[in-house]
């Protein structure tokens, strides 16, 4: 069983219904900008941003293609190693498509970068970038989103989507992790 959650959330950062609201508000803006498109490509990084691609990917109004990929910068626990490896790549080609790189959070931006270094050798005709969550004050290479729907401060969050050491993801909500948690 999950743990009590009064044991390990500090607060509720954001709610299940703010998240909805916001992600539907996201949507309306990326069909917006797409709105002379017939495809888009998106693209979720595992595991984070499960949640949040399928939330978003419901209102979005073009064809679709939906797909992922794993790549790892976190072994465990809440220290970013600046290594990111592709462990899963995608499974089609997007010379001359429209990417959309969907993430739950940018935090140092050492994943994103790299990835989007990656994928621009591929020859897409674009890729833009949309993360749930960004936390500013962590970042350490320059990388913006071109579109985010919170920003948060410096704190450790769980839930949709998000873990601590793989656990809490399936929270329904954005919560501040106890440091006891993690820090012992
Ligand atoms: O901006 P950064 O400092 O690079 O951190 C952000 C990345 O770290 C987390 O993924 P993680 O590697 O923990 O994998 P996960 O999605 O499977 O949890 C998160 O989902 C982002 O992808
Ligand atoms: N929570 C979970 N995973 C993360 C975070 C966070 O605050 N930052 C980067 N990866
Ligand atoms: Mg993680």
């Amino acid at each position: 069983m999950i743990s009590d959650t009064n044991e390990i959330i500090e607060k509720v950062l954001i709610d299940e219904d703010s998240l909805n609201v916001r992600i539907k508000k996201l949507a309306s803006q990326i069909n917006d900008h797409y709105k002379d498109e017939d495809t888009l490509i998106m693209v979720a990084i595992l595991k984070g941003s499960v949640m949040f691609m399928a939330e978003l990917a419901k209102h979005i109004k073009l064809d679709i293609n939906l797909e992922f990929m794993a790549v790892s910068s976190y072994d465990s626990g809440t220290i970013s190693s600046g290594n990111v490896k592709i462990l899963k790549d995608l499974d089609t080609d997007i010379k001359d498509k429209n990417v959309l790189l969907v993430e739950d959070i940018i935090d140092t931006g050492h994943t994103l970068l790299k990835l989007r270094n990656n994928l621009e050798k591929r020859d897409p005709k674009d890729i833009k970038i949309v993360t749930l969550l960004d936390k500013p004050e962590r970042r350490e290479v320059d990388i913006k989103p071109d579109w985010y729907g919170f920003k948060i401060p410096n704190e450790f969050v769980v839930g949709f989507g998000l873990d601590y050491d793989q656990k809490y993801r399936n929270l329904p909500y954005i919560g501040i992790l106890k440091r006891s948690v993690y820090e012992g």
